[in-house]
């Protein structure tokens, strides 16, 4: 579902004299449907960035990057937002919304704009938010002045409000009580039975052998004279 082959990435600096910081020499990976693969590596070893070269955020400057049919490191910008759409969901560590748009329609909007009847994207969202125990009567407010873990949790719902063949988690523990932290757990593992393709970075590391089909550190695909 999801494959990397000899992916390289670096990035220019070009408002610091064009300083070159090359990240990635070698990227190979593949996610099949069912598994969830867990990146690990130190602290800016270039966990994020595989993640944001999946996702078609950061440009991949040569090999490939497969999602699906997808070759996203050739990809057109359209072709990016089709695959975001239908095939690739991505639960980043921070909620990004648009002001007073209410929490409800936040979790909905990815199943609306699939073209989901309104009624059962909603009743899905509202599902999704009571699991994870968002409290109702915050449920027309924005997000956006809600505590770190219930943005973290409205991220979550969001991201699995349709059920994507391909995912990606950016930590989708860290600001969680015990609790919700098994809640989100479980909902990885339904996710996974379903047959989702997940890649995900868990620095809680009980999680990670919780869920993880598969651990790869990232310093294998660094380059030469990094590694
Ligand atoms: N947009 C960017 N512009 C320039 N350099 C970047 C950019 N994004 C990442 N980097 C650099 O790439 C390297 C890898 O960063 P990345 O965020 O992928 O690491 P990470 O493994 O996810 O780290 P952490 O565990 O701390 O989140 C770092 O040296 C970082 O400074």
């Amino acid at each position: 579902m999801i494959s990397v082959k000899n992916a390289t990435k670096s990035f220019v600096l070009h408002n610091q004299g064009g300083a070159v910081i090359p990240v990635m020499g070698n990227g190979n990976l593949t996610v099949n449907a069912g598994e969830c693969v867990g990146l690990t590596g130190a602290s800016g070893a270039g966990k994020s960035t595989l993640m944001r070269m999946i996702y078609g955020n950061y440009l991949t400057q040569s090999g490939e990057v497969r999602v699906g049919g997808l070759n996203v490191a050739q990809a057109e910008p359209r072709e990016i937002l089709q695959m975001r759409k239908h095939t690739l969901g991505y639960v980043s560590q921070f909620l990004r919304v648009v002001p007073r748009v209410p929490t409800l329609n936040v979790v909905a909007e990815p199943l609306l704009q699939l073209g989901t009847p309104r009624d059962q994207a909603l009743k899905r969202a509202s599902e999704l938010l009571s699991v994870l125990r968002i409290p109702e009567r915050l449920w027309d407010l924005s997000p956006l002045t809600f505590s770190g873990g219930e943005q973290q949790r409205v991220n979550i719902a969001r991201g699995f409000a349709y059920d994507y063949p391909a995912l990606l988690l950016d930590e989708p523990t860290a600001s969680l009580d015990g609790r919700n932290r098994e809640t989100v757990l479980g909902l990885i593992e339904t996710a996974k039975e379903r047959g989702t393709a997940i890649v995900g970075i868990f620095h809680d590391e009980s999680a990670r052998k919780q869920v993880c089909t598969r651990e790869i550190d990232v310093i294998e695909f660094a380059p030469k004279a990094a590694a």
